[in-house]
């Protein structure tokens, strides 16, 4: 197969950050997505509706108008969002879904939910408005291992949040374990995952064995072989449970090449060629629209695009950074590594 045409993807799962970052990062997106679910861990928080909509006027300034990108806003949950906060963001039509981020488990998560108790009425009116809650499932409790820290999740805090809400429609993002995915798998028709295309493509030994590789360290972290090859059936599975959410990243150079680096990667720029390249490691080309186009817009209710995209098997290779601002700069997953897929422009 020299070329794939699919119905233009949507990323699920999004960091654009703000300022000179946005600029640098949003048409990378825009040009391969048709939308994305914007992660709102900005500093601070995008905690209400209002910010949330001023936030999607910034994106929508610094995009490119000829791609007709459309973010999807999400708020920030915290241990005080109230559930009329929920209403109105329901009620604006432009705030898809609420993220939780457990107090401390990752990038700017200072202000997230330190018991999730706190946030009960907030999330029984999700449940009631179909309103999806978006999760970040790590365990922060210092004495879990780090790659235990997801499956933990599931057991301690996710388990008892879909007994008490049984039909809140719940995203696990960026799923990194087998766990996760039979999880999920096994699960009602409102509980749904999204998967990166560095889980996909990636174990730990990447990041670790022969030199430690900051632009591989991410939230969760990557995990053994046996984890990768679950997330793999998953994604191809045809299940329509599972679909892409990039968890593109982008942290400057120095901050992720320093003695204590912070975690994301930078996919963006290649986003549909990686997953590509995933699939086609599994011989389930023929699975990518599902998992890419179909499966995220049927899950929000949403209609899939109207437009097409195609790759083409073309190699290309891609830059060590992204420049931006005043000598700053963002390094690409696999910079300088080579892609056998290219989508054309
Ligand atoms: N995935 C990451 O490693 N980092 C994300 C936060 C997140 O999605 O957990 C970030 O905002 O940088
Ligand atoms: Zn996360
Ligand atoms: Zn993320």
């Amino acid at each position: 197969m020299d070329s794939i045409t699919l119905t233009r993807p949507d990323d699920w799962h999004l960091h654009l950050r703000d300022d000179d970052v946005l600029g640098a990062v949003v048409n990378h997106t825009a040009a391969q997505m048709g939308r994305a679910i914007i992660m709102p861990n900005l500093k601070p928080p995008v905690t209400t509706t209002e910010q949330a909509l001023a936030y999607r006027e910034r994106i929508l300034e610094a995009a490119d108008p000829a791609h007709r990108f459309e973010p999807l806003m999400t708020l920030y949950l915290t241990d005080t969002t109230t559930a009329e906060e929920i209403e109105k963001a329901v009620a604006s039509g432009m705030v898809k879904a609420v993220k939780l981020y457990p107090a401390g488990a990752t990038t700017n998560s200072a202000s997230g939910v330190t018991d999730i108790a706190h946030c009960d009425a907030a999330i029984a009116m999700m449940a009631k408005l179909g309103m999806p809650l978006l999760i970040h499932g790590e365990v922060t409790d210092g004495e879990i291992d780090i790659f235990d820290r997801e499956a933990a999740f599931i057991e301690r805090v996710l388990k008892p949040l879909l007994a008490r809400h049984p039909s809140l429609k719940v995203v696990c993002e960026h799923i990194t374990t087998q766990q996760a995915a039979e999880f999920v798998a096994a699960g009602p028709d409102n509980l749904a995952a999204t998967i990166t295309a560095h889980h996909l493509l990636f174990n730990r030994n990447k990041m670790l064995a022969g030199g430690i590789r900051p632009h591989y360290y991410c939230l969760p972290i990557l995990k053994r072989e046996q984890h990768r090859q679950a997330l793999l059936k998953a994604a191809t599975s045809g299940s329509p449970k599972f679909f892409l959410g990039t968890d593109s990243a982008p942290h400057e150079k120095g901050d992720k090449e320093s003695s204590c680096g912070c975690a994301g990667a930078y996919t963006a720029p290649v986003a549909i060629e990686l997953y590509a390249t995933a699939f086609e490691q599994m011989g389930a080309l023929d699975k990518l629209e599902a998992f890419a186009s179909l499966n995220g817009p049927r899950f929000y209710g949403l209609e899939p695009n109207a437009d097409t995209i195609t790759l083409e098997r073309r190699e290309q290779t891609l830059p060590a950074q992204y420049g931006y601002g005043n000598g700053l700069s963002i390094v690409p997953l696999m910079a300088g590594e080579c892609l056998a897929w290219t989508m054309k422009r």
